[in-house]
């Protein structure tokens, strides 16, 4: 019996959309769904009693930021994430070093896998395909990602042609290294930038590995959304419709919905939290930066439109003054929120897929969101 399957329940009629199921060892999980980002075993400020209330029905955590710390050793001897961090639903985990794979000074990817340093300590680290699959599977997720290459935004075709090449043959060395099939299911990753005829070979290649779900990976990498949306076009329907797909790293409300629209079923980004952090609040009138003065005496809820334990307990003006006093709480208020906000809005998309109104939902949320209209 495979670790992680898929149930496509619906298509919705009006676009791309559909509802499905994934099922995995810790649970079911609804889709299209969002992913709340835990990197070092927790989600920031939150525990995991508030994830559950806010319906959170998986977390993901980061493969390089628990390989340096504490190391995937400690975890595998506290039983693994879901043991070490209480939290009993299902875990994905996936690299968490694009950002020091492609951005540190000193980054070399080479056949056998990726030299780099450590964003801490500055020492030359490696990283290949094997090593990535060794700490996944002592971490213990239920769904593991597969070692890519995700290139720089724009990357010149010939690069991006053979990064995509070894890509593939990484997926396979994943694949022969892979220890728990029974327990973790692990995903491709779909790479070839802004090139149709790339991600065609990617998207080749890895299905010929049968993996039970896809990424789509090397968008939100600073391409405009327009290009991000076309990707998705011409991408997603390349994939098998009887398993998830899954866009990492994209996480804004209207990335969601579009996203969603083209047949994206997974989603994860840091993006609620670390605004959250900033004092600036997602609500369904725009972004809402709390911290600012016009809200000193401003004892109105963040988002009168939302029903979440914060906006009913707590005004803007106190959040405010926790906020610019570097209170832990005010932090805690806003990141609760923030994720619930995404977290509520992705049951309105399964909801607006479920009535085939996904389309009409998006005018709605987009003109008083006040999104630019298309
Ligand atoms: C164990 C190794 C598993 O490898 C990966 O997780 N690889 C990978 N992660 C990504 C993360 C992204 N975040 C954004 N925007 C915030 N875009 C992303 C794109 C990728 C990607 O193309 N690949």
């Amino acid at each position: 019996m495979a670790a992680v399957t898929y149930e496509l329940k619906k298509t919705c009629k009006q676009s791309g959309a559909r509802l499905g199921t994934i099922h995995t060892p810790h649970g079911s999980i609804d889709t299209p769904m969002f992913m709340p980002v835990g990197t070092l075993a927790t989600v920031k400020t939150l525990s995991p009693e508030e994830l559950e209330d806010m319906n959170a029905q998986i977390i993901l955590s980061n493969t390089y930021h628990l390989w340096l710390r504490p190391g995937e050793d400690i975890v595998q001897e506290a039983g693994g994430l879901h043991s070490f961090m209480n939290w009993d639903r299902p875990i994905l985990t996936d690299s968490g070093g694009f950002q020091v794979f492609s951005l540190s000074d000193f980054r070399n990817i080479k056949e056998e896998g990726v030299h780099f340093r450590n964003h801490i300590s500055g020492e030359k680290l490696f990283l290949s395909p094997e090593k990535a699959m060794q700490i996944q599977n002592a971490l213990g997720p239920d769904i593991m990602m597969a070692l890519d290459e995700c290139p720089p935004y724009p990357a010149e075709e010939s690069y991006m042609k053979a990064s995509v090449e070894r890509t593939s043959r990484w997926a396979e060395r994943c694949l022969e290294a892979h220890q728990n099939k029974e327990t973790q299911g692990l995903f491709g990753i779909i790479q070839g930038g802004e090139y149709e005829h790339l991600r065609k070979q990617s998207a080749d290649d890895l299905i010929s590995l049968d993996f039970p779900g896809y990424a789509i990976g090397g968008l939100s990498v600073g391409e405009p959304k327009d290009v991000m949306n076309r990707v998705l076009e011409f991408t997603t329907p390349l994939l098998p419709s009887h398993k998830p797909r899954y866009l990492m790293g994209v996480g804004s409300a209207d990335s969601l919905i579009d996203g969603a629209i083209r047949g994206v079923d997974m989603f994860d980004c840091v993006l609620p939290t670390r605004i959250a952090r900033n004092g600036a609040c997602m609500t369904n009138h725009g972004r809402l930066v709390v911290r600012n003065a016009a809200y000193a005496r401003d004892f109105s809820p963040i988002d009168r439109d939302c029903n979440c334990h914060v906006c009913r307990n707590y005004s803007r003006a106190y959040i405010r003054h926790l906020i610019k006093s570097n209170e832990t709480f005010g932090f805690r208020l806003t990141s609760y929120h923030n994720l619930y906000f995404l977290l509520d809005l992705m049951k309105k998309v399964r909801e607006a897929i479920m009535e085939d109104r996904l389309l009409d939902f998006r005018e709605e949320f987009f003109e008083q969101y006040g999104f630019n209209r298309p």
